[in-house]
């Protein structure tokens, strides 16, 4: 037991006073990084220590010596083991705490931007909000989730991020299999059929099924069919993905709709979408609502706009955007995406949204070329953000405002940095909690020249000299913003409201603001535009 105690690692105490990307908690050690699995802020635990790294140590929490009030028990029995939850030990208000300070020191430390970040706007839901499962298959048949840091994949029956129907399709394919002897996908070995189990289930709680598998088809279809739709009364489709690389990639080439319907629809923001199995598309429907509508504010549009919608997916940003819009473009990589964002504009009566398939900075640097000069740029990169060309094609472009919505706080960061050297500063930063209980984020930026440049605008007075009646010294930054407003009229930055807030005293800024009746004054998408835009639209053969 001593030698076994040994070898795991020496115990050490140590108190948390952070968080890591990935939720662990950050302590040190004689002056080095400790993350500590399962630890709280401000706890003291006694750490076992799993990895001695050159430039950081890894440990878990084997012990707390003085629990945080935040510390919950875990409510899953697949916590310890699983890879998707990292925050099942504390409250949710602890978490979204971590989660804004995480998107702030990006920023600051990433980005050397002094950029404050709004209040996080946490989810009202914050369990069975996922539409999307994507189970992984392995031979027993197991299927589940990933154990932590690896490919083990560890069956698990139900997940309280998923929903129920996903549970039952789930557990209906497993009973298939097992009856079937159908192997699963070994990805040391590139052999067997199974890869993954896939479901999307919509907001009215029905559900499209996909099977990925390594071959072009599997046997007993009927048989899959026949069980999934017993387990599962909402079921709309039964879908067949062909994956047959040697790879671990999730999705298919292709697809064969063996039941049903091939797509599901859903609704967002009073739209209604629809969704193919290898599009894109939030997997937090009530959270992506919060999301758009904080783009949409940020994007400050007036009607006759023209919007640029760079990494569109589907084209729900565009079209969510659309009717305050003179006119939407989007770009997107994936065809069937764009296929459905097309259908869409057409489904919700949009005629002012083209969607097109192709790399986005590519497209951005032929829409430039063709003269196109958008209003506002929207941009929602994967995890990667944006390559170094796209920020300057996107800035050279010269929009108003750039709306940079992302998924990783830190390529968020570098990309800030980069987008500040090109003049477009960052003005308004919000993050927004899409998938409460994992370590992710949703972060949108609002950037702008903001005229800055070539309209300063002194604005100085006292909060000494307004009206501080109620007012405290922590006020939260809604409170000192709707005061501000109250007293000076001037509807300022968050970074503005730092300056508030930390000087306390005369303060100097830009006010980037214009005022609302000039843009209101705008034409509806002026004739010089359209036709730059028809032009970009010709050369695209999209008309
Ligand atoms: C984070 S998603 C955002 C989608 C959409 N804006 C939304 O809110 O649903 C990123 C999208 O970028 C697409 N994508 C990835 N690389 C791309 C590229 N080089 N050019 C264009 N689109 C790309 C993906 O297929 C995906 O649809």
């Amino acid at each position: 037991m001593k030698k076994k105690q040994q070898e795991r690692g020496p115990l050490v105490t140590l108190t948390i006073d952070g968080y890591s990307s990935d939720g662990a908690g950050v302590a040190r050690l004689d002056g080095q990084v400790v993350f500590v699995t399962g630890g709280i802020r401000g706890e003291t635990c006694k750490v076992r220590l799993d990895k001695i790294g050159r430039s950081a140590i890894w440990g878990h929490a084997e012990q707390v010596t003085d629990p945080s009030s935040q510390r919950l028990t875990p409510d899953c029995p697949y916590y310890q083991q699983c890879g998707g939850c990292r925050f099942r030990h504390m409250a949710y208000a602890e978490e979204l705490a971590a989660k804004r300070s995480r998107v702030e020191e990006n920023i600051r430390r990433i980005g050397g931007l002094d950029l404050p970040v709004e209040e996080i706007l946490g989810a009202a839901q914050p369990e069975r909000y996922r539409n999307k499962a994507q189970f992984p298959v392995s031979t027993g048949p197991k299927i589940g989730f990933y154990r932590a840091r690896s490919h083990q994949v560890i069956d698990v029956a139900d997940c309280l991020l998923q929903s129920e129907a996903a549970a039952r399709l789930r557990t209906a394919a497993k009973a298939w299999m097992a009856a079937h002897q159908i192997t699963a996908y070994d990805e040391r070995t590139g052999t067997g059929l199974v890869r993954h189990v896939y479901v999307r289930t919509n907001r009215q709680g029905e559900s499209l099924f996909c099977l990925l598998v390594n071959g072009k088809g599997v046997p007993q279809e009927a048989a899959l069919v026949d069980c999934l739709r017993r387990a599962e009364p909402g079921l709309v489709g039964v879908v067949l993905g062909v994956n047959e690389k040697k790879n671990n990639v999730i999705l298919g080439d292709r697809y064969r709709t063996l039941w049903g319907q091939g797509f599901l629809m859903d609704t967002l923001c009073g739209l209604s979408f629809r969704l193919s199995v290898p599009s894109f598309y939030q997997i937090n429907p009530d959270q992506t609502e919060i999301l758009y509508r904080k783009a949409a504010e940020y994007a400050e549009l007036t009607g006759g706009e023209t919007v640029l919608d760079l990494y569109c997916g589907i084209g729900t940003i565009g079209l969510t955007m659309a009717r305050q819009a003179g006119a939407v473009i989007g770009a997107e990589v994936v065809p069937e995406a764009v296929e459905d964002a097309k259908e869409n504009a057409k489904r919700n009566g949009i005629l002012n949204a083209r969607f097109f398939c192709g790399d986005a900075g590519e497209a951005a640097r032929r829409l430039a070329a063709e003269g196109l000069r958008p209003d506002v740029i929207c941009v929602d990169p994967p995890r990667k953000g944006l390559a170094p060309d796209v920020v300057e094609t996107v800035a050279a472009m010269g929009p108003k405002r750039i709306v940079y919505v992302s998924c990783d706080p830190a390529t968020l960061a570098r990309d800030l940095v980069r987008f500040d050297a090109l003049g477009y500063h960052p003005q308004q930063a919000t993050a927004v909690d899409l998938f409460p209980r994992t370590a992710h984020v949703e972060t949108v930026v609002l950037l702008s020249k903001g005229e800055i440049d070539s309209k300063k605008v002194r604005v100085e007075f006292s909060l000494e000299d307004m009206d501080m009646s109620g007012f405290q010294k922590d006020a939260t930054y809604g409170q000192i913003k709707e005061r501000v407003l109250q007293q000076t009229g001037l509807k300022v930055s968050s970074l503005y409201i730092a300056q508030v807030k930390q000087k306390y005293g005369i303060i100097e800024r830009e006010n980037y603001n214009k005022p609302k009746s000039e843009n209101a004054r705008q034409p509806k998408c002026p004739p010089e535009k359209e036709a730059a835009i028809t032009e970009a639209l010709k050369f695209f053969g999209m008309i």
